[in-house]
């Protein structure tokens, strides 16, 4: 995918999250895409989350633990790039506890029709969404149309409530 090719599909996800029933929620989470890896430009997202007004949580990764630690966007927050190539929040000012997360935009590599999902591996999301509430909204963002065959799942997958392609939107139901 050449670089204009990601943008002008993230741009059409981000009109996409326009539609979603998220909208009388009140805290976001979201991800920062990694630059080497061509994810989903989610600045295109973060402007449509900030110009209605809501809260925005982005994460640090403990690559120790591989748990999420989640912090408030505020003007004063500064990110910078990890290691891996993850831009982060720095400092611990306003830590957000994964409870009050009310919608979570998720990365992946792929989503089946039944909402299951492989990510990057090491169970960072799986970790993080299990311990959200059980109606935290889960959102895949992707540029890709849910897979025609079904993921094998283990016990310690989270499945996704809905998808944001640049199509449009896709609603799971358990099967
Ligand atoms: N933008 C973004 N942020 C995210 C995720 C994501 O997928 N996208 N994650 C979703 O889980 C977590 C980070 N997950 C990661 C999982 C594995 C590696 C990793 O093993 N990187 C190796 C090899 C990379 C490769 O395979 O090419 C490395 O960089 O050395 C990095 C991040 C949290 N933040
Ligand atoms: N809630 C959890 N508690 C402990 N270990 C977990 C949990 N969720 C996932 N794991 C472990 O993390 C590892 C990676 O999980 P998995 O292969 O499902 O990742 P994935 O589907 O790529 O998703 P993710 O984006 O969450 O990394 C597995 O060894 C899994 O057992």
């Amino acid at each position: 995918m050449s670089n204009e090719e990601v943008h002008g599909l993230s741009l059409q996800i981000a009109n996409n999250v326009l539609k979603l029933d998220i909208w009388d929620q009140s805290l976001f989470h979201l991800f920062l895409p990694i630059q080497t890896k061509n994810e989903v430009r989610t600045e295109y997202i973060l402007q449509v989350i900030q110009g209605r007004d809501k809260n925005v949580a982005l994460s640090r990764s403990d690559f120790e633990t591989f748990e999420l630690r989640h912090f408030l966007l505020t003007d004063q927050t500064t990110i910078k790039v990890n290691e891996y190539g993850i831009p982060e929040p720095k400092g611990d000012d306003f830590e957000i506890k994964d409870e009050d997360l009310d919608v979570v935009f998720i990365p992946l590599l792929a989503v089946d029709k039944y909402g299951n999902r492989i990510g990057y591996g090491k169970g960072f999301y799986d970790r993080f969404l299990a311990k959200c509430r059980p109606n935290t909204i889960k959102v895949g963002i992707s540029f890709f149309e849910p897979l025609n065959f079904t993921i094998t799942t283990n016990d310690t997958d989270m499945p996704l409530d809905q998808l944001v392609t640049p199509k449009g939107v896709v609603k799971f139901r358990s099967p």
